[in-house]
Order: structure tokens, then C-alpha cells, then sequence
């Protein structure tokens, strides 16, 4: 038996809305009687091999579009595709300008960077009127005329475009076990990122968990959601901008992978910077400024990382920070260095 209802992800949505358009045959879908996206709306229903759209909320139908535009009074109307040409001086009075937007999510920094390239094409006494529409910028599964016949236009021009724009965030995120020196070197590098001038918020492993993560423990499960919230507030603030410098241990690679790709989702290639605070663990159990280390040989802490509990090392560190015989300030010089030298950072 099928489920009766399914959660479809935001590319399944666009896919539906792709064949809504008639740019694309019906996809394959998970097999289930109705359809729904993230925010629980029915969007579409399958009955004796039948697709039944019934919403698609975040793409407007061409249809729509197409009727838009007649209300609007605009006849034998001509669209472009991508953001706009850098010479916007031969582009008509009146304009329909379409956005290939799938997988890029509705305020993605990508997006509102073109639509605001658009907006001041506007400012120069232009009628634009921009409409995301359901195909990848990177790998689109239309081609523009198709787009443009679709919403009942003729095709001026297009723009390739990856929907990816470097936003000038960065996340710094210090991995590492216990002791190694992550909130150390975080919270000193802070200070540098300040003193260059930079919006920094920072997110420790330890006051994160008095706060966004209050009441998780240290299973993996536990540990997980800490990292992935730790990972998505980051991102936020480096799709606007602004540099998040966050120091929990992390141990799972696989979950900080996929914090690298939220947060380049949303603020850019480049934007995610791995450190491996590399402190062995002889020497943060040599440390051991908390006790932590004692109690855990003694058995005393469940599932403690690095003597009961895995930490995976990186293999995919942007920098390799060496802290044994070295000063704090030396090391968060070594971030800084390598955070200011990223291009569009
Ligand atoms: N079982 C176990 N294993 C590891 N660490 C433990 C554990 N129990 C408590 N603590 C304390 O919690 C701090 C690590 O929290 P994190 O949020 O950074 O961990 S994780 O990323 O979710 O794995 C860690 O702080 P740091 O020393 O700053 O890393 C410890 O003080
Ligand atoms: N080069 C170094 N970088 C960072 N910390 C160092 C360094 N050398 C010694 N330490 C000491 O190691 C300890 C690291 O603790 P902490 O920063 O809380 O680690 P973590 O956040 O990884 O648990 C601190 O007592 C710090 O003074």
C-alpha cells in the first residue's frame, strides 16, 4: 500500500510545477495517494496513474502570468531569462524577466541579488516584471524559449547563471575533541575579525547548548541536531553577510558535510571554512581544564568523545590548526589568515 500522503522536498515541488507548465513529462514521484510540500499545502493528488495538480504555491502558473500581464495591459510582450545583460541599454521599455529558481530557496541571497540587478533596471524608467520560475539555474530543464513561450512571450535574450552568489559571509566552523582549543581559538579570532572591520556572531559549543540546544544530551542523535542547528543559524547569518564563527565538537563527518552545504546552499561556494583544531588527545586529556577527561576514564560520563565515544577526524579541513607548543593568538592568526584570503570574503 502506498502512504496516503507525501512529503514532497522543495525539488520534487518545482518538478511538479515544471510539468504543471508543461515544461517538463509528469516525474517520478514516490508512490502515495496525495502530495504536499514542506508547509503541509495538498499539492497535488495521483489517482489510476493520474497527476492531479491541485497547488503549487511558490510558482506562479504561466497561466497566471499570462493573465497578469493581459490585466496589465502589455501585448506582444518579450522576456528575458537570468539576471540582466551588463548593457541594459538596448533592453525595450517593457520587459518580462524569468528567474530560473528551483532548488534555490525563495530568499536565497542568489535570487534576491538578481531580482534587485532587476529592480534598478527599473530605476531607469523600465517596466520589469520578474517572476521566478520552477528550473535549475544550473542545469536548466527548459531551455529559454521554452520559458518564454510558456508565459506567452517572445524570447529577447538570456543570461547564464548559477544561482549561486558569494554573499561575503563565511562560516568558520572549529571542529575538534574536547579540550583542543576550539573555543580558544574562536573566541580570539573573534577579536581579530572585529578589529578588520567584520560583523562576527559567535557560536559556541558550550553556550549553544544553554541556549538553541538546551535539554539535548550526547548521543548521536543529540549530538547531530546540536550540530545541524549550529549549522543553520550559521548559515543564516552568512547568507546576509555576516561571518559565524562556531567551535562544537562535531564529531560525524558526514553531519558537518552536510552543514558545508547548507551554508554554501545559501551564502556561496567558498563560504564554509573547515578547521580542524588537530589537538591529540593525549594532550587535551594532559589538559584537562574541566576534569572532564578523569571523570570519563573513570567511567563516570557515558559516551564521552574520544574515550567512549567516536570523533571522526576531517579529511576535508580548509586549515589544520597545530596548537601543541604554540600560543592562542599564533593559531587564530593562522584562521584569520586563511578566512580574509578566500575570494569574495
Ligand atoms: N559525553 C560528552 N562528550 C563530549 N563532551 C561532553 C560530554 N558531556 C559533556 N560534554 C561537554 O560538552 C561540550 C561539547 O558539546 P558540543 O556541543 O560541542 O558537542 S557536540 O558537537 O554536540 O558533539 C564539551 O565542551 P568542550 O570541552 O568545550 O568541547 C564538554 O565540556
Ligand atoms: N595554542 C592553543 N590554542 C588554544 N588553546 C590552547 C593553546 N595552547 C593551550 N591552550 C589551552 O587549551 C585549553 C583549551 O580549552 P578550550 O578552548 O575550552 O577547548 P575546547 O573549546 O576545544 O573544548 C585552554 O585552557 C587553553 O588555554
Amino acid at each position: 500500500m502506498p502512504d496516503a500522503r507525501a512529503r514532497l522536498d522543495d525539488a520534487q515541488v518545482a518538478a511538479v510545477a515544471r510539468y504543471r507548465a508543461g515544461l517538463a513529462p509528469r516525474p517520478d514521484l514516490p508512490p502515495a495517494e496525495e502530495y504536499e510540500d514542506a508547509q503541509g499545502v495538498l499539492v497535488a493528488t495521483a489517482a489510476d496513474g493520474d497527476l492531479t495538480v491541485v497547488e503549487v504555491p511558490r510558482w506562479e502558473p504561466p497561466s497566471a502570468v499570462v493573465e497578469r500581464l493581459h490585466d496589465e495591459g502589455w501585448t506582444d510582450t518579450v522576456a528575458w531569462v537570468g539576471p540582466p545583460p551588463d548593457d541594459v541599454a538596448e533592453l525595450p521599455q517593457r520587459l518580462l524577466a524569468l528567474l530560473p529558481a528551483a532548488g534555490l530557496p525563495p530568499d536565497s541571497a542568489a535570487l534576491s541579488s538578481a531580482a534587485a540587478a532587476w529592480a534598478a533596471v527599473c530605476e531607469g524608467g523600465r517596466d520589469v516584471i520578474v517572476v521566478p520560475v520552477p528550473v535549475s539555474p544550473d542545469a536548466p530543464e527548459a531551455g529559454p524559449e521554452e520559458l518564454a513561450a510558456a508565459h506567452g512571450a517572445s524570447l529577447l535574450g538570456s543570461r547564464p547563471w548559477s544561482g549561486t552568489a558569494r554573499t561575503g559571509g563565511t562560516v568558520v566552523f572549529c571542529t575538534g575533541l574536547s579540550g583542543a582549543g576550539k573555543s580558544t581559538i574562536a573566541a580570539r579570532l573573534v577579536e581579530l575579525l572585529i578589529e578588520a572591520g567584520r560583523t562576527v556572531t559567535l557560536l559556541d559549543g558550550d553556550e549553544v547548548r544553554h541556549h538553541l540546544s538546551a535539554g539535548l544530551g550526547f548521543s548521536k542523535a543529540d549530538r547531530d541536531t546540536n550540530v545541524r542547528r549550529i549549522g543553520w543559524v550559521a548559515a543564516q547569518i552568512a547568507k546576509h553577510g555576516g561571518i559565524a564563527v562556531c567551535a562544537p565538537i562535531a564529531p560525524y563527518a558526514e553531519v558537518r558535510a552536510d552543514v558545508r552545504r547548507e551554508v554554501e546552499a545559501q551564502a556561496g561556494p567558498g563560504s564554509f571554512v573547515l578547521v580542524h583544531v588537530a589537538t591529540s588527545l593525549a594532550d587535551c586529556e594532559a589538559r584537562d581544564r574541566k576534569g572532564l577527561y578523569a571523570r570519563a576514564r573513570r567511567g563516570e560520563i557515558p559516551a564521552f568523545t574520544g574515550i567512549s565515544d567516536p570523533y571522526e577526524t576531517p579529511s576535508d579541513a580548509e586549515v589544520t590548526v597545530e596548537t601543541a607548543g604554540r600560543d592562542v593568538d599564533e593559531c587564530a592568526r593562522q584562521v584569520l589568515a586563511a578566512v580574509l584570503s578566500r575570494p569574495g570574503s
